[in-house]
């Protein structure tokens, strides 16, 4: 079983996947994207193949290579990468599992399945106890993101008595705007559970709710602004924290209106870190840099930084 360790809290940054311009993982940016996060943003968390690392759209070997990599780089330098072993494949999330193991991950997290649905919360749950009983002693953390899996079930009904199948069970990482569910979910919190929120743009709301962190990726490039929003929530500053909040949703917005999606984050965050990370891969398309300049402008004008 996982040991009760200490908690994740604070800032993750929900890495993007480096591409060359042909669309094959290119892993020769790595060192330079940790750096800059550690030495621009002041995150020395990653949360890797996720969402916004594209993770549904590469292969299992591709995803072991990359864990590898930001693992190796990391090393030393980050204090926590946890690892998305989501498939749609209960035997490929099996192999992504024991390999963080192997690469020397933090932690793992799954998404449920979303083509064929779990029927029920017990369903999900089983499927995470398969996958978390190939990795034992990392801990897990389960992933909900509705609206990308279309599986709408609540999170509060998924994590009911999962410590009792799931030993190495340590938290949540929960990407959708229902409150209430986020709110059960922290209430039933035996204490070592940690749960990070991951809509950046509603994230002080979810710090009053109990929040211990954030897993998301706009942290990549507004890190430092999202650190001092939780330094003046921990200082009891709210009128700081909700200037920095609503900078943020101002910046969030622009970039909705422009056709914000992972395509165009993708680009922000080239722009603003100098960092080539390359397309997007397919299905995504590409999106018209002179947008994602506009966005960045836009960020610049509001922080008065980067
Ligand atoms: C759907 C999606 O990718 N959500 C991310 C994390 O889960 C967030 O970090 C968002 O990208 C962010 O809140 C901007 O909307
Ligand atoms: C935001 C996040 O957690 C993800 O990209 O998976």
């Amino acid at each position: 079983m996982a040991p009760v360790g200490k908690k994740l809290t604070g800032l993750v940054a929900a890495t993007f996947t480096p591409l060359t311009p042909h669309g094959e993982v290119n892993l020769s940016v790595i060192g330079q994207y940790i750096d800059y996060l550690v030495e621009r943003q002041g995150v020395r968390k990653i949360f890797v193949n996720g969402t916004t690392g594209e993770s549904m759209s590469f292969s299992v070997k591709e995803r072991k290579l990359l864990t590898d990599e930001w693992c190796q780089r990391g090393r030393g330098k980050l204090d926590e990468v946890i690892v998305h072993v989501g498939c749609s494949s209960l035997k490929d999330c099996q192999e992504l599992a024991r390999h963080a193991v192997e690469a020397g991950a933090d932690g793992i997290a799954v998404i449920s399945p979303s083509f064929l649905k779990p029927p029920n919360a017990v369903a999900l749950r089983m499927f995470l106890q398969e996958v978390a009983a190939a990795a034992p002693a990392l801990p897990f953390y389960y992933y909900h993101i509705p609206n990308l899996t279309g599986v709408h079930l609540l999170a509060s009904d998924v994590v009911e008595g999962i410590e009792e199948i799931i030993p190495s069970f340590r938290g949540l990482k929960f990407s959708g705007s229902d409150l209430l569910d986020f709110g059960q979910c922290v209430s039933c919190n035996p204490g070592h559970w940690t749960h990070l929120y991951g809509v950046d743009e509603q994230l002080l709301a979810a710090l009053a709710m109990g929040a211990d962190g954030a897993v998301g990726s706009t942290y990549n490039y507004m890190g430092s602004t999202m650190n001092r929003l939780l330094s003046a929530f921990d200082k009891g500053d709210l009128e700081q924290a909700r200037d920095l909040q609503f900078k943020m949703q101002a910046i969030i917005l622009f970039a909705i209106k422009e056709g914000f999606n992972l395509a165009m984050n993708k680009q922000i965050m080239c722009e603003l870190s100098g960092i080539p990370l390359g397309p997007p891969r397919l299905p995504l398309l590409p999106c018209d840099v002179s947008k994602a300049c506009a966005v960045a402008q836009k960020l610049r004008s509001v922080l008065g930084e980067q």
